[in-house]
């Protein structure tokens, strides 16, 4: 393959032990010696999970979104930015990766909204939830992330940004990962995450779709396309809307995958396409 852009999101649940990080890094390192130019966008949804139940605070998902208290919102920044991001760049440095470490917040590369969430409720009419802090993305400025990428620099980014009045906001890392594989124009968005890819009939694997296009993708909300896989799914379809030309799921947990993927194209994982 010839040298590419790639925006890899590494979900949260990919990370949860030591040995599958280093197994990133040393791909990570392979990838960016063989001429990529490559961003990375973390989650870290477990490691957040942990550190509200310590500090007692109770939180929500609604279509994949946390639903962020203003005293969650604190206890998200630290982790993802203090812990999980600071591991990370931890890590990828000692096994040679030139990681770099930095949120939305930095130079104002990514400025939000509040973002409100419409659901259908079954008597047809739609209802609007209030998320909290969660961000919207409104503008990205790639003009850092793509200086350091250029210069074989990797950005390791946590997806929290700020909005106009610098209020902080947590920021689903699925879609913070696909606006900046807009932003930087990347040729692949590649998500990792703890499945194989999207299961027609979760959670049987042998049910996993290998191909499927843009135009099929609204009636499977709410159906096939559930909980996490949602923000996935979404922000894949904006990413390829916004003309990034390739995006798919794979399996982190499994991080050979993701070499193999360049050898082998569409035979793993879930690829989604433009056109049918
Ligand atoms: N149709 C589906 N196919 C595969 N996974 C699904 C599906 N629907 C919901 N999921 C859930 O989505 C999860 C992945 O999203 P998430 O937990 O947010 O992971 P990450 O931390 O990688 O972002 C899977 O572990 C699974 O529980
Ligand atoms: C608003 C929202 O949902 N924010 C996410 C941010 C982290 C994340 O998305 O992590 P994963 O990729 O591991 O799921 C959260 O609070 O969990």
């Amino acid at each position: 393959m010839l040298s590419s852009k790639l925006l890899i999101k590494y979900g949260g649940n990919a990370m949860i032990n030591q040995q599958l990080q280093i197994q990133i890094a040393q791909t990570l390192k392979q990838l960016s010696d063989t001429g990529h130019e490559i961003v990375l966008v973390h989650g870290g949804g477990p490691f957040i999970n942990r550190a509200l139940e310590k500090a007692q605070i109770n939180s929500e998902f609604i279509q994949g979104q946390r639903q962020t208290s203003p005293e969650a919102f604190k206890e998200i920044q630290k982790t993802l930015i203090g812990e999980v991001n600071a591991n990370l760049v931890t890590t990828f440095s000692q096994y040679g990766v030139k990681a770099i470490g930095l949120s939305g917040l930095d130079n104002q590369t990514v400025t939000v909204k509040q973002k409100k969430l419409q659901l259908s409720l079954s008597d047809g009419t739609n209802k609007e939830v209030d998320l909290g802090r969660v961000g919207e993305i409104t503008t990205i400025n790639p003009e850092l992330i793509s200086t350091l990428s250029q210069n074989k620099f990797i950005p390791v980014m946590a997806s929290i940004g700020a909005d106009q009045n610098g209020l902080g906001y947590n920021i689903n890392a699925d879609d913070f990962a696909g606006e900046i594989a807009a932003a930087i124009k990347a040729d692949y968005y590649i998500s990792l995450t703890d499945v194989e890819g999207l299961y027609r009939h979760y959670p049987d694997p042998h049910s996993i779709v290998r191909t499927i296009s843009l135009q099929e993708l609204p009636q499977l909300y709410g159906s096939v396309i559930q909980g996490g896989m949602i923000p996935k799914i979404q922000s894949c379809e904006n990413a390829l809307k916004k003309g990034v030309k390739n995006a798919v799921i794979l399996n982190g947990t499994k991080p050979e995958q993701l070499l193999h993927y360049f050898e082998t194209e569409e035979k793993i994982g879930t690829t989604i396409k433009k056109q049918s």
